[in-house]
């Protein structure tokens, strides 16, 4: 007992909603990208077709599997273009107040049966779904970074969520090719839940001493395998997001060992946001990266 999903739309063309949208036009759905700006939403196109390039020259996918794909893929900034979708993936920045006047834009778009779901890293879904005219049609579905790679995505329902939402999401995300994992809805479900404190403790270990941005990286990297260093894997996340998802821990569990660390919020407040940005505990401007401290 699921819908039809035929056409995807995507609300926010960073780094997750590219990954998304790739993910999705590679499983033949339709998708629209939606984002603010034209020019975002060129260089999104741009990351996607690159990414895919690569994966061509790596022999995971056909040329003409890239050129089909692409071409299920249509940039907007239009927000009446949203009308057909059957499913809305919403991937724009952490933040709740963006994401809620996000959802006051569209929810009036919609067509009465769309699903409506958010990637949220840490939001509250009941909050979140409170905030739309439809409850029962929406829900958390987080995808992983880089979303082409990573074959995790939790599923989160809200207090509302009805069964034919979550029966869809599941038989969607499957269809991605995709492994479900199923998480309540507490701050940041279970991979952020663990991952970001670990990402937060990372960060004290330098602005205590303990280690300079190397020092901790090769130390996790090399002695507990990790595929990226904590800070390498802050900076590939994006030090706002990290930085928004320990404040919805602190706030929504009420207890101090998630304070963020004071230097996370440094480099926020410089705009040294990770690589999005150029810099953040790695400067990315040169050709390798280059520890800032
Ligand atoms: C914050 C949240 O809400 C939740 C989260 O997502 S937390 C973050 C979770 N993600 C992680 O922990 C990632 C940890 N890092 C890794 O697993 C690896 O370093 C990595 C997969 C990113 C790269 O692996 P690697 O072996 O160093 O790199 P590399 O061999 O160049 O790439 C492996 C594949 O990843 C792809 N890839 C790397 N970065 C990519 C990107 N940004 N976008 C798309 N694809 C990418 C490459 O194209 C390559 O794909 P193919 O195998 O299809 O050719
Ligand atoms: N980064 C990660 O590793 C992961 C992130 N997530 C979650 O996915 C979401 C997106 O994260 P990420 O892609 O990294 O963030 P990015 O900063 O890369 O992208 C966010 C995008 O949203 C756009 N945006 C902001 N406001 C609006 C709006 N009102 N309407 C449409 N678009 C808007 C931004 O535009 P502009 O640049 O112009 O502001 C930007 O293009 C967040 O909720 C995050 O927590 C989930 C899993 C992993």
């Amino acid at each position: 007992m699921s819908v039809m999903i035929k056409n995807v739309g995507i609300v926010g063309a960073g780094q997750m909603g590219c990954g998304i949208a790739h993910v999705c036009s590679l499983a033949g759905y339709k998708v629209t990208l939606y984002d603010l700006s034209k020019e975002r939403i060129e260089a999104s196109l741009a990351t996607i077709n690159g990414n895919m390039a690569r994966q061509v020259t790596n022999g995971k996918m056909g040329d003409d599997e890239r050129k089909t794909a692409l071409s299920y893929i249509t940039g907007s900034t239009d927000v009446q273009d949203l009308a057909s979708m059957d499913l809305v993936i919403e991937a724009a920045t952490e933040d709740e107040n963006v994401k809620r006047k996000i959802f006051g834009q569209i929810c009036p778009v919609l067509k009465p049966e769309a699903l409506l779901a958010t990637n949220t890293s840490s939001l509250s879904i009941t909050r979140l779904a409170a905030a739309t005219d439809r409850p029962e049609q929406f829900m958390g579905i987080h995808f992983m970074n880089p979303v082409p790679v990573m074959k995790l995505v939790e599923l989160v329902r809200g207090i509302a969520t009805g069964e034919k939402t979550f029966e869809t999401a599941k038989d969607f995300v499957r269809s991605l090719d995709k492994t479900i994992t199923v998480a309540e809805d507490f701050p940041a479900f279970i991979v952020n839940r663990i991952l970001l404190p670990m990402i937060n403790e990372a960060i004290y270990t330098l602005y205590e001493g303990v280690g300079s941005v190397e020092a901790i990286d090769t130390a996790m990297k090399l002695g507990a395998n990790h595929p990226m260093g904590p800070l390498q894997l802050a900076d590939f996340i994006g030090l706002d997001t990290c930085l928004s998802i320990m404040q919805v821990l602190h706030d929504g569990l009420a207890d101090s060992k998630y304070r963020p660390c004071p230097l996370l919020v440094k480099y926020v407040e410089a705009g040294w946001l990770g690589r999005k940005s150029g810099r953040g505990f790695y400067d990315y401007r040169g050709e390798v990266p280059v520890p800032t401290r």
